[in-house]
Parts: C-alpha cells; structure tokens; sequence
C-alpha cells in the first residue's frame, strides 16, 4: 500500500464491531496496547499469533526490541507474510501492519499515526524487563501528550505475559531489599495477565503461580495459556482505563477440555497481599453519599501526592512511610444511584462517573497495588465512611 494512500476502515464482522463498539470520541482515537512480561515469557509468540492469524482486525504492532532479537522476528514475520521484503512497516496478510523498530516506542508511534485509518488497534511491545508503568501513564491522562500523540491515541490497557515455568523463579531472583523489582511491577502495572506455558507446568504448580498473581495484581484477570493462545476478544478493546466496568467480571471460572481454554481465577477474593515488597489490598467501600466520595477523593489525592495517610496520627504516617501507589482502581455507589469510576497510575488518578451502569451493584470496590499497603491504610480508608 502506497504511504500517501489513506485506507478506510474494514468492515467488521458482527463481532469485531462489538469489541470495537465506542462513542463518536473515542473511534476517533485508536486504542493502544501495552504487552510486557517476563523474559522468554511469550511476548513475541502472542505478537506472531496476532499477526498472522484471521481475526478480522486490522492491529499494527510496534516489536520495541532491540539488537539480534528484533532481526530475528523481523524475518520471522516476513516468512509468515509470504515474503515480504523486511520494511520498518510491513503489512501482513491478514490485514495487520507490522513495524520492527529499534527506536523509542514513542517514535515508532508517531510514524504510524501519520498512517491513520490503516488499522484499529496499535499494540506496543516493551523491551525486556521493562515497567510498563512510566509509558501507560504517558499515554493516560499525560496533559503534554493531549495535544501531541495523546488527540489520537487512547490507552486501552496492559498486558503482562508471564512465564509458567520459570515465573515465580525470576520474580524471586529480581527482588532487592530496597526496591519493587521490575517483574513485580510489570504484575503490579497489569490489566491482564497471560500466564502462559501452561504445558510445562504441572497444574499444581499452575494453579500456585496463578494464586500469586492475583495476590498481587487482585484486578487483572489471568488467562492462562499455551504458545499466548487467547481469544483476542479478552485482550483487545477492553478499555480498561475508561470509565467502565474495571473488575473482572466474575470469580466463577470457565472450565474447558482442551488445555488452550483460557480461564478466569476463582479463587476466593484475597483482601490483602504482600510479597517481597509489594503488596495489595481489597477494599470494599460501602454504598456512600456525595460528601464521603469527595472525602474519598481527598484520602487517594493524599496518598497518592504525598505518600501519607490523611489526618494528624503521626503513628500512622511511621508505618506507611514506605506508602507508595503504583497502581489503583475503584467502583463506587453513591446513594444517589450513580457510580463511579477511579482509575489511578502512579500518582495520577481521576473519580469519573461510570458510563455504562451495568445493573445496581449493591456496594463498591477499591483495589490498590503498591508498597506499604498494611492495615493501618484499610483502617485510615474505612473510618472515611465509618461516620457515615
Ligand atoms: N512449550 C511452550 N513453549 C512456548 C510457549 N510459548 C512460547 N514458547 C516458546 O518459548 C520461547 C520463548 O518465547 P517468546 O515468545 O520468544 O518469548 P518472549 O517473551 O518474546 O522472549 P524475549 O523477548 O526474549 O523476552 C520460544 O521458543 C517459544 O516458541 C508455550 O506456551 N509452551
């Protein structure tokens, strides 16, 4: 296809138009998504999967790698595209467009919007180890990128790829007494995780590392997964920082024969984590009037500015000296009826109110992943509606 050539969006088929199904704003922009993992986790197998299977979409995806690798997929790719020669962007059979680049993930971006209309999802591999936390900040909510990258794009969400086997090894082997390491905030940081390689565990073991994860990460469903096979439905257009639904939608798990099945985790909801640093915490926010939102509002600002708890204890403020947020999320009912949306990375956060009421949830959730989260901070929440 010719650069200057501006294509028009493929028809979708009655299911594509359903997980592409947006307001008139949010079609004008094209959702972005973040795949990090581990380490030989199955990063570029999800990446090949997605283009070169038939799904009917049209994803360009940035392979942000580096040196021998990035060369090594390049040819891969072109071999799957029934050789095509190695371009930064080639399109592919099935409609999606591929672009191997050494640069900044940034710079990649900015070259594929001036090919807008080319195609509806843009997937964003970061390097190696890398936190994905920095770059989906950057793309949420970034006041200095509105008027840049940010008019186009729309962070749809994070996908962490995680190594069955060798998971828990490497989240051990990565931590220091001091920081988060990098593997823990990739989990941390996540909107979905892939635990994949699930052919080369034993389901015990399986079934351990995914109780892990969601101790750590209790927001994010887990797929688990051979060779990244999941239904690109459940990673794509999840829209996972609107303000939308934002818990997985049920504990109740999908059983399936075939090993590909992807399930949801049933396990019983942990409300409070910590492992090697970091830590989560589940709170359930009781049914609250307009002046305790905004008193809710006041204690995430606190604590995500400041690193504090709010209020004068200073016993209080001792313990969570190490507070720190790296990611959270919440569900709030007013009495009024209305719902509310948080949606936090690092230390910006909005309270919107929900777009889509999905049926009268009796109560609302708050889920925050990060350091320092002990009970003193569940207390500090809780006497926020205490009074009420
Ligand atoms: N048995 C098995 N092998 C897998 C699975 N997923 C990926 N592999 C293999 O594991 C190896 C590493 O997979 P990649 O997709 O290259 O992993 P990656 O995360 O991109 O690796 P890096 O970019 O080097 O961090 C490859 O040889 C894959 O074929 C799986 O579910 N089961």
């Amino acid at each position: 296809m010719d650069d200057d050539e501006v294509p028009t969006l493929i028809t979708q088929e009655e299911e594509a138009s359903t997980l592409l199904e947006h307001d008139e704003e949010k079609l004008s922009k094209v959702p972005l998504t973040i795949i990090c993992g581990f380490l030989g986790a199955g990063k570029s197998t999800l990446l090949k999967r997605i283009l070169t299977e038939q799904h009917g979409f049209r994803i360009a995806v940035i392979m942000n790698e580096f040196g021998d690798t990035a060369d090594i997929e390049a040819k891969t790719i072109n071999v799957a595209s029934e050789g095509g020669e190695s371009e930064e962007f080639l399109e592919l059979a099935n409609g999606c467009l591929c672009c191997s680049i050494k640069d900044t993930g940034i710079a990649a971006i900015e070259k594929l919007m001036q090919r807008k209309g080319g195609f509806d999802h843009i997937l964003l591999e970061t390097t190696g180890l890398a936190d994905p936390g920095p770059i989906a900040s950057l793309f949420w909510h970034n006041e200095e990128f509105a008027t840049g990258l940010g008019r186009d794009i729309s962070l749809d969400g994070v996908i962490c790829v995680v190594d069955a086997v060798f998971g828990p090894q490497q989240m051990k082997e990565d931590q220091t007494s001091e920081t988060v390491g990098e593997s823990l905030r990739q989990i941390a940081g996540a909107d979905i995780l892939l635990l994949n390689k699930t052919d080369l565990a034993s389901p015990e073991s399986v079934d351990t590392t995914a109780a892990l994860l969601r101790g750590i990460n209790p927001a994010a469903p887990i797929h688990r997964t051979v060779r990244a096979n999941v239904d690109i439905s459940k990673i794509l257009g999840v829209r996972a920082y609107a303000a939308a639904p934002i818990f997985p939608p049920s504990r109740t798990h999908v059983h399936g024969n075939d090993e590909q099945d992807h399930e949801h985790e049933h396990a019983p909801e942990p409300t409070h984590y910590e492992l090697r640093g970091i830590s989560s915490l589940l709170v359930a926010v009781p049914v609250l009037s307009r002046e305790r939102l905004d008193a809710l509002d006041e204690w995430v600002r606190t604590v995500l500015w400041e690193g504090r708890l709010p209020g004068n204890a200073s016993d209080e403020n001792e313990s969570a000296s190490s507070l720190s947020i790296l990611r959270c999320k919440g569900l709030f009912v007013l009495d009024s009826g209305s719902q509310y949306v948080l949606q936090g990375v690092r230390s910006m956060y909005e309270i919107v109110e929900a777009e889509d009421v999905l049926g009268i949830p009796d109560a609302g959730k708050l889920v925050l992943i990060g350091t320092g989260l002990d009970s003193r901070v569940r207390d500090s929440l809780e006497r926020i509606w205490a009074s009420q």
